[in-house]
């Protein structure tokens, strides 16, 4: 979109009822109905790296339909993220599921596409082993890149079963393949029982840094975002999200789930928190519909989703301004 076209929105729920039609997210165009967009979500339906519980296949269109009821105006961040900048649903793209490393090499190279036309990313997983090549394709576009990681679990493990690109290792990956800016790596909502000790002596060195869930219930949701920002400084940042970083409560609809995880409420305010940071692309992972209960995952995941499009919309809409 040029500076001096109006965004396309929504379909407007007042004339259509939002529960009409085929779903993309927040009832937006589809990318090919606006031709290129400053953010694009783009869904990943892919599952085929992960260690316990399949279905994360489906979250993207389950996100969708969960976003139904997305409103067009966000208070919490006073905008409306879908007049500010062009957001649009661009579909899925479509991975082998029989062959791990073909499928990795397909997300690469389809990021590669979307974020060659200007557009960031707002990728719907798929489970986790999808970051590694988004974060390959966005290095790619601006050097290595600082991380903000949700999630219970470290996913910085080496292998499982010989397999190299899983959902428990694509951050390994990553620091190994120097795509990572190593002094802005964060953890949060880490979790939950390891294999050894030796994991977190592994994820240190790696130059991780951990806010544990608890760290948040104690500290909460405003000190622990302004510690992140200030680690983050001005460096373009990559946001991953495995829904997993909420608790079974807030998320049940998920894979790998563990106890004791924070609020749908505490994610939101935090990513509220790093509304000012240099927001390049983003991921909400490990949806999997099957093991979901009314829907709780996957609205969590849409509004989670939606905080992301608000950041970087915002972010466009202020470039263009400036320039
Ligand atoms: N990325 C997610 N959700 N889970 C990783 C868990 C890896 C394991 O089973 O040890
Ligand atoms: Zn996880
Ligand atoms: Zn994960």
């Amino acid at each position: 979109m040029s500076s001096n076209e109006t965004p396309r929105g929504p379909v407007d729920s007042s004339r259509i009822p939002r529960y009409a039609g085929p779903a993309t997210f927040a009832r937006l165009p589809r990318l090919d109905e606006v031709g290129t967009a400053d953010v694009a979500v783009v869904g990943v339906p892919f599952d085929s790296g992960v260690s316990y519980r399949p279905g994360a296949r489906f979250g993207g269109n389950a996100i969708r339909e969960a976003s139904r009821l997305l409103r067009p105006y966000n208070p919490a961040q006073d905008a409306s993220p879908f007049a500010l900048a062009q957001v649009a649903d661009g579909g899925d793209i479509a991975v082998n599921p029989f062959n791990i490393n073909e499928a990795v090499e397909t997300i690469e190279a389809a990021a590669d596409d979307l974020l060659g036309t200007g557009a960031r990313l707002m990728t719907l997983g798929g489970d986790h082993t999808i970051a590694l090549p988004l974060l390959r394709s966005v290095a790619k576009k601006h050097g290595p890149v600082a991380l903000l990681h949700f999630d219970a679990h470290l996913d910085t493990w080496d292998t499982y079963f010989g397999a190299e690109y899983t959902h428990g290792t694509p951050f390994r990956r990553a620091v190994e393949e120097g795509i990572l800016d190593t002094s802005a790596l964060s953890h949060v909502g880490t979790r939950g029982p390891l294999y050894g000790k030796q994991d977190l002596t592994d994820d240190e060195k790696m130059g991780f840094g951990i806010v544990t869930s608890a760290d948040i219930y104690r500290r909460g949701a405003d000190e622990v975002a302004d510690q992140l920002r200030q680690r983050i400084g001005d460096r373009p940042l990559y946001i991953s999200i495995d829904i997993d970083c909420l608790d079974p409560a807030h998320a049940p609809g998920t894979g790998t789930p563990e106890a004791g995880g924070m609020t749908s409420r505490e994610l939101l305010e935090i990513l509220r928190g790093l509304a000012s940071c240099n927001l390049v692309s983003a991921d909400v992972v490990e949806v999997a519909p099957a093991y979901d209960h009314a829907e709780i995952t996957s609205v969590a995941a849409s509004h989670t989703a939606y905080e992301l499009t608000t950041i970087m919309s915002r972010q466009i809409a202020a470039a263009r301004k400036d320039a």
